[in-house]
C-alpha cells in the first residue's frame, strides 16, 4: 500500500496510479493539503515551485467527484450527508425537501437555508411535510441576500416548483405581487433583505394571507374547491437569492392567533412528502450534462492542458463511473468544446477568457459546482481576472445540491500577495493556509545567479559584425558605436546578451534549457540567431536546436513546440512569461533569463522551472548595468506593425528598463542577495559546487518529511533537555534523601 492511501486517505485506485507514476511519498504540501480538501475545507496553498501543488488539489478533487458520481450511479441520489439522508419520520422537524426542488436550488444540511445563484430562472422547493384537512398553519422566511428576489407561499404536490406559475400554488413575492395561475396582482408591499415574511394557511376558512415583519398584509387568496381536499406544502422559490426558513423551530416574528407552526401540526393533519430522490418529481431535473462539479482555472493554455493530463494519469484505474474532464481554452474552435460539454462533463480545466464566454452564453451550467480552484491565483489576478472570478463565484451555489459546501482552493508559489488575501477574505469560507515557508521562497534545489552585463567593461559589441538582430528600438537613433551614449549602450546590451546566451550554453554545456525573453519579438530574434548558427526548429540534433513559445504563435504550434521540447527533440525552448508559471518539464537542468522580468513574482516562477521534484537546476539571469530602451506597447493593436520608438510619456511605445532596480526588488522580496558573476560566468562556489549535476537528483536524498523534522527539531531538543533535567533532579533528590536517611 502506498503512503497516499495509508496516510492521506486517497482511494486505492487513485493511489495505485500515483504509485505507478513513481510518487512513493507525498510531498510536504500534499501531506498537508490533501486531508484538508478531503475533509471539506477551503484551502490557500502557498508552496514553492515544483513542490507538487497540482497533485495536492487534483487528487482530492478527483476522489470526491468520483465518489459523488458513484453514489448517483448506485442510486443514492439524495444527499450523502445531512439530516435528510435518512427518510423523515413523523417526529422529525419539517425542512425544505432535498428531493422536491428544482436542480438550481441548493439547500443546506439543516434543510432550512436555501440559495439559488441563477438570475434568470425561478428555483424553488417544497417542505418535507404538508398539512391537510383542518387547522391554521403558519411559517416564516427571512431573505438574507440583498440582491435577489424571493417568493413564498403554499402549493399542492402536483404544482410546479416555480411557485405561482400554475393554478396549484399560491405565492407572494418581493416585488409586492401575489401570484397564482401565472397571474401577478399587486398585493401588500415589496420586501427584501432582512425582511421576515410569514404566511398563514387557514384550512378552516380555505384562505391564505401573508405578513411582513409582523404586519398583516390582508387576505390574499381563497383556495378553489378542487384543491381543498389536497395536502398543502410550504413552498419557497427565488432568483439569485438566499433565504432562511422557520417552520417553528425558532420563535416567530408574529404567530397569528389560533395558528400553529407546521412543526406543531396535529399528527392526523400531517402529510409526508412522497418525493424521494431527485428526479422522481416531474418538475425536478437531474444534473444537466453541461453542469460540472469542479472548475480549475489556469492562467495559460499549456498549463490547463498539463493539469488535465495529470488528472487523466490519476484516474487510470478509476472506472465505473469514469470522471469526464474537459479542457476549455481559447484559440481553438468552440464548437467541439460545446459538443463535448453537452455530452456530459464533471471536471473542467479552463483558461479564463473562453470559460467566461461559455458561462455567459449559458453553455456551462454552474448549479452543481462543488469545487472552484484558482491555480496560479496571483497570476490570474494580475492579469485582471479578479472581476471574472468574483462574478463566477457569485453564480455558484455556496451550498451544493447534495448539501455540501462549495469548496474553494487557491494556490501559487507566490501567494503572499495583498490582492490574493483580499480575494480570500471576500469569497473563501474560513480558509486554511497551507503555507510551509510563510513567505515566497525559492526551493533549495534551484541554484540561481545573476550574470552582470556591462557594456562599458565588455566592449566586444563595438566591433562585432555578426550578432543577434535587435528589436529596432534604436532604428531611428544615429548610433555611433564608438561612443558611450545612453542609446548606444542600450543597443550594446541587446547585442551583448545574444553573445552571453551562446557563451552560457557553451560554458555550462547546456543540452536543455528554457530561455525567457521579455517580448515576443525578442524570442523571434533569438530563434533567428540560433538558426543563423545552424540551429533552430528544423535541426533536431544541432547544439542550438530550438522552438519558440509565445502568444503570437498559433495554439497548435504552441502545443507542438512544447511537446517537442518536453520530448527532448529540441534542446531549447525560447519563450515569454507565458511559460513562466506551472510548466513542468521533467528533469530540466537550466533556465536562462535574457532579461529580468519586471514583476518579482515572475522571477520566482521562471527560475522554478528547474529544481523540480527534488532535481537540481541552475537559473542564470543576464542583468544589464545600464538602462536599456525597450518596447512597451500601449497602442491599440498591441505592437502589431508599430514603429513608434518614442517614449510612453511622449505618446510612444518604448520605455527605459533598469534591470538593476528590478534586481533590487527581487532581492528585497526574497530577503536574499543573489550571487553574481560576470562574462566569465564562473558560478560562485557554494554548498552545491561540485556536489550536483544539474537536472539530476541531489546525491544526498532528503526525505519528503524533512520540512516537518526541521520544524520540530528545536522543540524535540528542548524536550530532551527538559527530560534530562527532570531525570537529573530526580536522581539528585533520591541521592539527598539517601544521604539524609543514612545520616539520621
Ligand atoms: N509526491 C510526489 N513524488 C514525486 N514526484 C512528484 C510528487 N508530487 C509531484 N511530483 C512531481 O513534481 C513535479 C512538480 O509538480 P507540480 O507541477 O505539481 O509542482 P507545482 O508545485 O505545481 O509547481 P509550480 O508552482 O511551478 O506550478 C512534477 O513533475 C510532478 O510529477
Amino acid at each position: 500500500m502506498n503512503a497516499f492511501e495509508t496516510e492521506l486517505g486517497v482511494q486505492p485506485e487513485i493511489a495505485r496510479a500515483v504509485d505507478e507514476m513513481g510518487w512513493l511519498l507525498p510531498t510536504d504540501v500534499q501531506g498537508e493539503a490533501i486531508p484538508m480538501i478531503l475533509g471539506g475545507g477551503d484551502v490557500l496553498m502557498a508552496a514553492e515551485t515544483g513542490s507538487g501543488k497540482t497533485g495536492a488539489f487534483c487528487l482530492p478533487i478527483l476522489q470526491i467527484v468520483h465518489e459523488t458520481l458513484r453514489d448517483i450511479q448506485e442510486g443514492n441520489k439524495g444527499p450523502r450527508s445531512g439530516k435528510q439522508a435518512s427518510a423523515s419520520t413523523a417526529e422529525s422537524p419539517v425542512q425544505l425537501s432535498f428531493h422536491d426542488r428544482l436542480h438550481g436550488l441548493a439547500i443546506d444540511t439543516d434543510g432550512l437555508t436555501c440559495q439559488s445563484r441563477d438570475q434568470r430562472i425561478w428555483n424553488g422547493a417544497r417542505s418535507t411535510k404538508g398539512v391537510k384537512g383542518k387547522g391554521k398553519y403558519y411559517y416564516e422566511i427571512t431573505q438574507t441576500d440583498p440582491n435577489g428576489i424571493a417568493r413564498m407561499g403554499w402549493s399542492v404536490p402536483a404544482a410546479q416548483l416555480d411557485l405561482g406559475n400554475d393554478n396549484q400554488g399560491f405565492g407572494y413575492g418581493g416585488t409586492g405581487k401575489k401570484a397564482f395561475g401565472k397571474q401577478f396582482d399587486d398585493y401588500g408591499e415589496t420586501f427584501g433583505v432582512n425582511d421576515v415574511v410569514g404566511s398563514l394557511l387557514d384550512l378552516d376558512q380555505m384562505r391564505i394571507r401573508f405578513f411582513k415583519n409582523g404586519k398583516d398584509l390582508g387576505h390574499a387568496f381563497d383556495i378553489p374547491r378542487p384543491l381543498q381536499e389536497k395536502p398543502f406544502f410550504a413552498h419557497v422559490c427565488m432568483k439569485s437569492c438566499d433565504v432562511r426558513v422557520n417552520f417553528g423551530g425558532q420563535p416567530f416574528k408574529s404567530l397569528p392567533s389560533g395558528a400553529v407552526s407546521i412543526d406543531s401540526a396535529p399528527k392526523e393533519c400531517v402529510v409526508e412528502s412522497q418525493v424521494k430522490g431527485i428526479g422522481s418529481n416531474a418538475a425536478a431535473k437531474q444534473r444537466p450534462p453541461n453542469a460540472p462539479l469542479a472548475i480549475i482555472m489556469e492562467p495559460s493554455r499549456e498549463l490547463a492542458q498539463q493539469t488535465s493530463n495529470q488528472i487523466q494519469s490519476f484516474q487510470k484505474y478509476l472506472d465505473n463511473p469514469r470522471v469526464r474532464e474537459l479542457v476549455i481554452i481559447g484559440g481553438v474552435a468552440v464548437g467541439e468544446q460545446t459538443r463535448i460539454l453537452h455530452q456530459g462533463v464533471d471536471i473542467i480545466v479552463a483558461t479564463p477568457g473562453r470559460l467566461d464566454e461559455l458561462i455567459s452564453s449559458g453553455e456551462i451550467d454552474l448549479t452543481h459546482m462543488r469545487f472552484f480552484i484558482l491555480d496560479e491565483a496571483d497570476g490570474l489576478l494580475s492579469q485582471g481576472y479578479k472581476d471574472l472570478v468574483m462574478k463566477l463565484h457569485s453564480r455558484m451555489p455556496s451550498v451544493t445540491l447534495d448539501g455540501k459546501r462549495l469548496q474553494m482552493i487557491v494556490c501559487s508559489a507566490t501567494l503572499h500577495n495583498f490582492e490574493v488575501k483580499k480575494l480570500a477574505d471576500s469569497i473563501m469560507h474560513f480558509p486554511t493556509w497551507v503555507d510551509l515557508k510563510g513567505q515566497d521562497a525559492v526551493p533549495e534545489t534551484v541554484h540561481h545567479v545573476i550574470c552582470v552585463v556591462d557594456p562599458k567593461k565588455n566592449t566586444v559589441w563595438r566591433g562585432l559584425r555578426n550578432h543577434i538582430k535587435t528589436d529596432d528600438v534604436h532604428l531611428n537613433d544615429q548610433l555611433n558605436f564608438q561612443s558611450d551614449s545612453k542609446d548606444t549602450l542600450s543597443e550594446a546590451v541587446k547585442i551583448l546578451k545574444g553573445e552571453f546566451c551562446l557563451q552560457a550554453i557553451e560554458r555550462f554545456k547546456m543540452d536543455r534549457a528554457l530561455i525567457f525573453c521579455r517580448t515576443k519579438l525578442d524570442c523571434d530574434n533569438l530563434e533567428r540567431y540560433f538558426i543563423k548558427q545552424g540551429g533552430g526548429p528544423k535541426v533536431n540534433n544541432h547544439r542550438l536546436s530550438c522552438v519558440c513559445l509565445h502568444s503570437d504563435r498559433n495554439p497548435d504550434e504552441r502545443q507542438r513546440n512544447l511537446e517537442k521540447f518536453k520530448a527532448n527533440q529540441v534542446r531549447f525552448l525560447i519563450c515569454t512569461d507565458v511559460a513562466a508559471r506551472g510548466i513542468d518539464v521533467s528533469g530540466l537542468p537550466f533556465v536562462i533569463n535574457m532579461t529580468l522580468p519586471d514583476e518579482k513574482e515572475s522571477y520566482i516562477h521562471r527560475i522554478g522551472r528547474v529544481g523540480r521534484a527534488e532535481r537540481m537546476g541552475l537559473a542564470i539571469s543576464f542583468v544589464s548595468t545600464v538602462p536599456e530602451k525597450v518596447w512597451y506597447h500601449t497602442c491599440p493593436n498591441k505592437g502589431k506593425n508599430c514603429h513608434n520608438t518614442k517614449l510612453v510619456e511622449q505618446h510612444g511605445c518604448c520605455k527605459w528598463y533598469t534591470e538593476m532596480t528590478y534586481l533590487a526588488d527581487i532581492e528585497e522580496h526574497l530577503g536574499v542577495t543573489i550571487s553574481q558573476t560576470d562574462d566569465k560566468m564562473d558560478v560562485p562556489v557554494d554548498e552545491f559546487d561540485g556536489k550536483v549535476v544539474y537536472g539530476e537528483r541531489r546525491k544526498q536524498e532528503v526525505s519528503a518529511s524533512k520540512g516537518h523534522v526541521d520544524s520540530l527539531a528545536p522543540t524535540v531538543s528542548e524536550l530532551v533537555e527538559l527530560e534530562k533535567r527532570v531525570q537529573t533532579s530526580f536522581f539528585a533528590l533520591r541521592n539527598s534523601r539517601n544521604i539524609l536517611a543514612a545520616s539520621s
